[in-house]
């Protein structure tokens, strides 16, 4: 097996006087690998890309990068290329000298910083913007010039503090297809910070949940969505119907919905469960079927219904208990299915 880039093991750090930190951390970032750190506000993960940098010494544990002890060192000897939030470029240098600028502290010599630069201009497509003042550039393009900065060393890997934050909707879905491309290019193991559980779903190779300052599931996006490890995870992940259940049998779990058919699991019978039910595997039906044993059908009332555009996203109520789902239907509906497949059971 490769050696990963950067690997973090039995980390913790407190900040002083408090009771707040990371905990326990491990965690390793293969060559090549985009691995997103998600969680809720406070969680843990600006803490946790400060140990990487260098920006904390953790209490215990350690840090390597590339097979080297890093944990104590400065930030600067542990050459990682890093981009946060604001983009903290210079508004007076232009665009080739703001990326040429981690070169000119690193001593190299000026014919060379510039054609570095420029070539890394064009790399993260601004190609004719190279003499261009950074007050003149949109947040986007600004977000590719830090880009370029932090890649321009060529750097062991490259930390992603929210990059995409500061930027619009639509720009925001762009860079992130440009940052992952850019990073696969290179072929540069990369650790993307993000509150946006879409943006890490649709970029990462795998995705780190934080709660509490501790690693709670690290698994491929697919993964976490499909089989998240609790709860609170399958609810922080996507949209998620949570409503608890009884075991019945292998096959059945009672709910407050009624009787839902499951893939068969091996739960005992009367164990207390959580039903997980993702909205696009809650069907509308545009009438109640009428023959019997038509199993996971439930007469609903629909109390909400949004229109998003190329889907819908419904509140259906089926006996007091509100299911949301979501279809490109336009259909009425009388009923709602789900099918067994759809049906996940976590611990309560
Ligand atoms: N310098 C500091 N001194 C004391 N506590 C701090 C300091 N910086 C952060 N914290 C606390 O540590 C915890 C984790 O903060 P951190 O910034 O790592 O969270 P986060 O997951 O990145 O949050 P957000 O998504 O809001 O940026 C929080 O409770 C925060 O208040």
């Amino acid at each position: 097996m490769t050696q990963p880039t950067v690997q973090l093991k039995d980390l913790n750090f407190t900040y002083p006087g408090t009771t707040t930190g990371i905990f326990d951390i491990n965690l390793e970032l293969a060559q090549g690998e985009l691995l997103a750190v998600i969680g809720a506000s406070g969680s843990g993960k600006t803490t946790l890309l400060k140990a990487v940098a260098g920006f904390v010494t953790p209490q215990t544990g350690k840090v390597m990068i590339n097979g080297q002890d890093l944990t104590t060192a400065r930030p600067r000897l542990r050459n990682l290329g890093v981009v946060f939030q604001s983009y903290a470029l210079f508004p007076n240098l232009s665009v080739w000298q703001n990326i040429a600028y981690p070169l000119k502290v690193r001593g190299v010599t000026a014919a060379q910083r510039k054609e570095k630069a420029i070539q890394m201009v064009e790399r993260v497509g601004l190609k004719g913007f190279t003499e261009r003042r950074i007050h003149t550039l949109s947040g986007g393009q600004q977000q590719r010039v830090a880009l370029g900065r932090a890649l321009v060393f060529e750097p062991q890997a490259l930390l992603l503090d929210e990059p995409l934050s500061a930027l619009d909707a639509g720009l925001r879905v762009e860079m992130r297809d440009e940052i992952r491309s850019i990073q696969k290019q290179q072929g540069i193991a990369a650790l993307h910070i993000t509150h946006d559980q879409e943006e890490a779903l649709s970029m990462a190779d795998r995705v780190a949940i934080m709660e509490k300052g501790r690693l709670v599931q690290i698994a491929p996006p697919k993964e976490v969505y499909d089989h998240p490890a609790t709860k609170s995870i399958a609810a922080f992940v996507g949209q998620a119907n949570l409503i608890d259940g009884v075991i019945k049998n292998e096959n059945l779990v009672e709910t407050p919905i009624g009787t839902l058919k499951t893939v068969a699991q091996k739960r005992p019978p009367q164990s207390k469960v959580c039903v997980l039910i993702r909205p696009e595997n809650v069907i509308p039906l545009p009438e109640i079927p009428t023959e019997k044993g038509r199993e996971n059908i439930f007469a609903c009332s629909v109390t909400n219904d949004r229109f998003l555009g190329s889907i819908r996203r419904f509140d259906a109520e089926v006996k007091g208990q509100v299911i949301t789902g979501e279809t490109a239907r336009r259909t009425g509906m009388k009923a709602i299915k789900i099918p067994e497949e759809g049906v996940q059971l976590l611990d309560n």
